[in-house]
């Protein structure tokens, strides 16, 4: 089989997405998501300008080959805007394999090893008392994992919570990238610090305990803020505390790992092995949220599940809006093979965004089941895609409410 033509797809259902359709000679087709929230434009060069020409006369079935050649031939190696370009053309190698052995992309991998796929969905309010009704509605939904996220008294606006109406599905509509230019957030670490717990103590008071509890600190704290932090949680036994302190500094996570027993998770930014080596050799974490789109595709996420199962560190990939249906059926058939599977995070999309990308998976009493379409299970209407044309369109900034000094979204 000869790859013969390849193009970049950009539209914008509610927000942009990214998306390599990759053609061979033999009439079939694979999809990846290529979406890089605030950078779409950089990735779709990236495939386009120096991807792509590489591609045409390439056995689409030599994906190792391909993957080697894109990442060490680039000579520039990793990055967010390289492996999510890699992540487009690998998951729509492996989407053609799956379909010419005519076989649902997780039989490829390795087989089943679960049921279905437990996710957490996102629950959030302007303050405790909404995020608390927000997170019955989603155990109302069936969710067993419910993220909580919650406004902070005297802050203007702050990461998770969302000002959108609820969608058919039940889930209220969140895009963070909201605006042709970045809009400013503002933070107080003080503020957050002593209100967060009580948002957890409010929702195990009225959820009891039969429901994992999740939150996303968001990169926002240093070590010692992020230590006291997941000390403060600890009565009310959260499944993850995520993303407590920016990873670029791995080492960081000793001095929280010396303080508190709350769970944490990382990654989501993460692009290749590298960004979590120490992470996880050193046990500094218990949960890698790498993902499909942005870590390389399958065959670079595969290496990293695997390393990750040697120091007993478990999956909870990244699964916002801002990965399209592309990558989130990619995942689910990533997550049904894992052996080391611990999470998936389940954002819904919308409507539109589910009509332009039509898809086998679905959800069931707090689970997602990848279909068995041969392949990932996932599509794009072309002519539905044309009416979204892309929309420029950033994530927020964010400052200290009391001087200004931009600090980390
Ligand atoms: O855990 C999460 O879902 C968040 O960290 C993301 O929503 C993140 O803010 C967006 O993906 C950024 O594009
Ligand atoms: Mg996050």
């Amino acid at each position: 089989m000869k790859i013969t033509d390849a193009k970049v797809i950009i539209c914008s259902p509610g927000r942009n997405f990214v998306t390599l359709k990759i053609y061979t000679d033999e009439g079939l087709t694979g999809i990846g998501d290529a979406t890089l929230n605030g950078r779409e434009l950089a990735v779709a060069s990236y495939l386009t300008d120096h991807v792509i020409p590489c591609l045409i006369g390439r056995d689409p079935h030599q994906i190792e080959d391909i993957w080697q050649y894109l990442y060490r031939g680039a000579y520039w190696r990793r990055g967010p805007v390289t492996m999510s370009a890699i992540a487009g053309v690998d998951t729509a190698l492996w989407d053609i394999k799956a379909k010419a052995a005519n076989m649902p992309l997780y039989q490829l991998l390795g087989g089943r090893s679960r049921s279905g796929i437990m996710v957490y969905g996102h629950a959030n309010g302007r303050d405790i008392e909404e995020a608390t009704d927000e997170a019955l509605r989603y155990s109302e939904m069936g969710f067993k994992a419910i993220r909580a996220q919650a406004g902070v008294p005297g802050l203007k606006k702050v990461y998770g919570v969302s000002s959108g109406a609820q969608m058919a599905s039940g889930a209220k509509f969140y895009e963070p990238a909201d605006s042709s230019l970045p809009s400013e957030h503002d933070w107080s670490t003080e503020r957050y610090l002593d209100h967060a717990p009580r948002l957890f103590e409010k929702l195990r008071e009225t959820l009891g305990w039969d429901h994992h509890l999740l939150h996303d600190v968001h990169h926002r704290l240093t070590p010692i803020e992020a230590a006291r932090l997941g000390k403060s949680l600890e009565p009310c036994r959260l499944f993850w505390m995520e993303d407590p302190t920016p990873a670029e500094n791995q080492e960081a996570f000793r001095l929280i790992r010396q303080h508190t027993v709350t769970p944490i998770a990382v990654g989501e930014v993460f692009n290749s092995i590298w960004d979590c080596k120490d992470l996880i050799q050193n046990q500094y974490i218990d949960y890698i949220r790498a993902t499909v789109v942005h870590a390389g595709g399958i065959t670079h996420l595969r290496r990293i599940a695997d390393l990750a199962a040697i120091y007993q560190v478990r999956t909870g990939s990244h699964g916002a809006t801002d990965l399209s249906p592309v990558c989130m059926g990619a995942a689910l058939h990533f997550d049904t093979w894992v052996p080391n599977f611990g999470i998936q995070e389940y954002m819904h999309h919308t409507d539109e965004t589910d009509a332009v990308f039509p898809h086998d998976y679905s959800f069931r009493d707090g689970f997602l089941y990848a279909g068995e379409k041969p392949g990932h299970g996932v599509d794009i209407d072309e002519k539905l895609a044309e009416k979204y044309p892309y929309r420029r369109a950033y994530l927020p900034v964010n400052r200290l409410a009391h001087d200004g000094t931009l600090t980390n979204w």
